[in-house]
């Protein structure tokens, strides 16, 4: 048999991940069977479920369904539970019934993935799709101005003149957002059943853009779940600012979190709890390791059991407390010790709050996710800047403190960028302050939409920015910057009649010229900032 060439094997991989996501689907079907018995309390099909989620759990994770995987095993565990359960138990029924319908949803999830990636093939990966964006718009001038502001900060836009078109383009693809008008070629928004049926089942965001103005048409705009309620005339920037924002938000990712816990066994359960609902986790295995573990992991939270052989949890906590970098993560301990006095002395050691074991999986995420939330606001009100949402001055620096202690210990090249915006005195005093404001938070929406997820801007200054570029070699640093500044050009600013537009220039350094410390290549990317102003402006200059 001659040999099979790397597409035909390509092809064949294909078609056993299609033949087994089909088989999912059926699987999917007896287990909401199933469910449905449960619901009834009937557990007569209950080895038919371990037996189902057993095959599952060793099977998703080959073909790609790592997170299915792990749902099915938890499935597995609780099942088995209520088999060995003396009596019928409601509470573990529940528990179950919970367990099938996360892996239901996951596999819902990853079925419709998969459908909408094979027909958006024309367009790109799944990213990009959460890229595009489709305009519906009645107004055409303010459609084609809309269209060239979006494309300078990189969003793919696709315009439509009819609710009819749209509907029919959603059967074929999916975009990230529709923003449309509330009235169309004398069509109301609202009475496209059917469109907006689609658009909620696909999860598209949708914005609406209205001439009227009265609160129950707004509510209405609620009822159908848009994302923005926007009146003519419409505020450009205002809405590229929500635009972004909106796709930023879909992207957050402060879920991370790390578990130090010597029950390995116990430890790897909170940890498929946790996946299960979204949540990246780590396992430290050696509390030795710690450091470095979570150093690398960024993440969120970590749970620290308190008794461990060797170390308590207020010695681990007390040691994180050292590392300046890891000084604001959030510390809960994980305790089976309920006497309130030594859990607030095991709490002066740095850590912020307690769990107190056993704890239920619905306990542990619901605990976990409002841990998280709440950090997330609160960093938020510390950390970032209310005029254009990026980090402060500290936080940006702190940053670039962190990525240079990264680099001291594994040597990846890393850039860092001094941004300041050109003659930017001329348009407060031209235009007034708030147009000048108006300016900082678009080039701050540009590097936040521009950037790569891994980097990070910062507000340094009045009109100066401060960015981290990670993993990057100089010359790449340079052209992110270049196509940025590109991007800044063509974005217009209306001022009442008159238009005008604003360039920065920029200085950039890379670690490989080893430089002393990080404040040492903050002050070298300012020098090479002034050069670039020295050069005539609007350029970027490195070093
Ligand atoms: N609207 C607005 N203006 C600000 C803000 N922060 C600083 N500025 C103004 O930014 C201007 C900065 O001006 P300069 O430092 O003289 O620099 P420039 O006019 O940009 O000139 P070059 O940097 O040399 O190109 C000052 O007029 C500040 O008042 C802010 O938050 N909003």
């Amino acid at each position: 048999m001659p040999n099979k060439s790397l597409a035909d094997i390509q092809q064949a991989m294909q078609q056993l991940q299609e033949n087994f996501l089909r088989k999912l689907e059926t699987h999917a079907d007896i287990l909401r069977g199933i469910n449905k018995q449960l619901q009834n309390e009937d557990i007569s099909s209950l080895n038919e479920l371990i037996n189902l989620s057993h095959q599952l759990a060793g099977s998703c994770g080959t073909f790609q369904l790592a997170d299915a995987g792990y749902l099915a095993r938890q499935l597995e565990v609780v099942a088995i539970q209520l088999q060995q359960s003396a009596s019928v138990d409601t509470r573990l029924i529940h528990l179950v019934s919970d367990a099938i319908s996360h892996f239901t949803d996951e596999v819902d999830l990853r079925l419709l993935k998969n459908n909408s990636v094979a027909s958006m093939s024309e367009i790109g990966s799944p990213y990009q799709q959460k890229q595009l964006i489709w305009l519906a718009l009645e107004d055409q001038i303010l459609c084609t101005e809309l269209m060239a502001q979006l494309s300078a900060f990189g969003y793919q836009v696709v315009s439509f003149d009819s609710f009819g078109a749209v509907q029919i383009a959603l059967l074929k693809s999916v975009p990230g957002l529709l923003f449309c008008s509330a009235e169309l070629k004398g069509e109301s928004l609202l009475l496209q059943n059917q469109l907006l049926q689609y658009v909620s089942e696909q999860q598209c965001k949708l914005m609406i853009f209205s001439i009227e103005d009265f609160f129950e048409l707004r509510v209405a705009a609620v009822r159908i779940n848009a994302a923005g309620f926007f009146v003519s005339p419409l505020d450009v920037p205002s809405i590229l600012h929500r635009i972004s924002k909106l796709f930023d938000d879909s992207y957050i990712t402060d879920k991370k979190v790390a578990i130090l816990d010597d029950d390995l066994l116990l430890a790897e359960h909170y940890s498929w709890v946790l996946k299960s609902a979204g949540i990246d986790v780590l396992l430290v295995k050696e509390p030795e390791q710690i450091i470095s573990e979570l150093q690398n992991f960024s993440p969120d939270l970590l749970l620290l059991d308190m008794h461990m052989p060797g170390y308590s949890g207020s010695d681990i906590s007390g040691v994180i407390r050292q590392y300046d970098s890891l000084s604001s993560l959030h510390i809960t301990f994980l305790s089976a010790e309920h006497d309130i006095k030594q859990q607030l002395q095991a709490m002066s050691f740095g850590a912020d709050d307690f769990i107190t074991k056993p704890i239920s999986n619905e306990n542990l995420i619901t605990s976990v996710r409002l841990t998280l939330a709440r950090n997330k606001e609160i960093k938020s009100l510390i950390e970032r800047d209310s005029l254009t949402g990026l980090i402060k001055h500290s936080a940006i620096k702190e940053a670039v403190a962190r990525q240079y202690d990264l680099f001291k210990r594994s040597t990846d090249q890393f850039c860092v960028a001094m941004l300041d915006l050109d003659h930017f005195k001329n348009i407060n005093d031209s235009y007034g302050h708030a147009m000048g404001d108006v300016v900082i938070s678009t080039i701050a929406t540009l590097l936040k939409k521009r950037l790569r997820r891994s980097d990070r801007a910062g507000r340094y200054g009045g009109e100066e920015f401060l960015i981290v570029l990670p993993n990057c070699k100089l010359q790449h640093a340079e052209e992110a910057l270049n196509t940025i500044l590109r991007a800044f050009r063509e974005i217009h600013f209306s001022a009442g009649k008159s238009q005008f537009s604003c360039t920065f220039s920029a200085g950039v350094v890379s670690s490989e010229l080893e430089y002393a410390d990080a404040e040492d290549m903050i002050k070298a990317a300012d020098e090479a900032l002034y050069q670039a102003k020295k050069l005539g402006r609007d350029q970027i200059f490195s070093n």
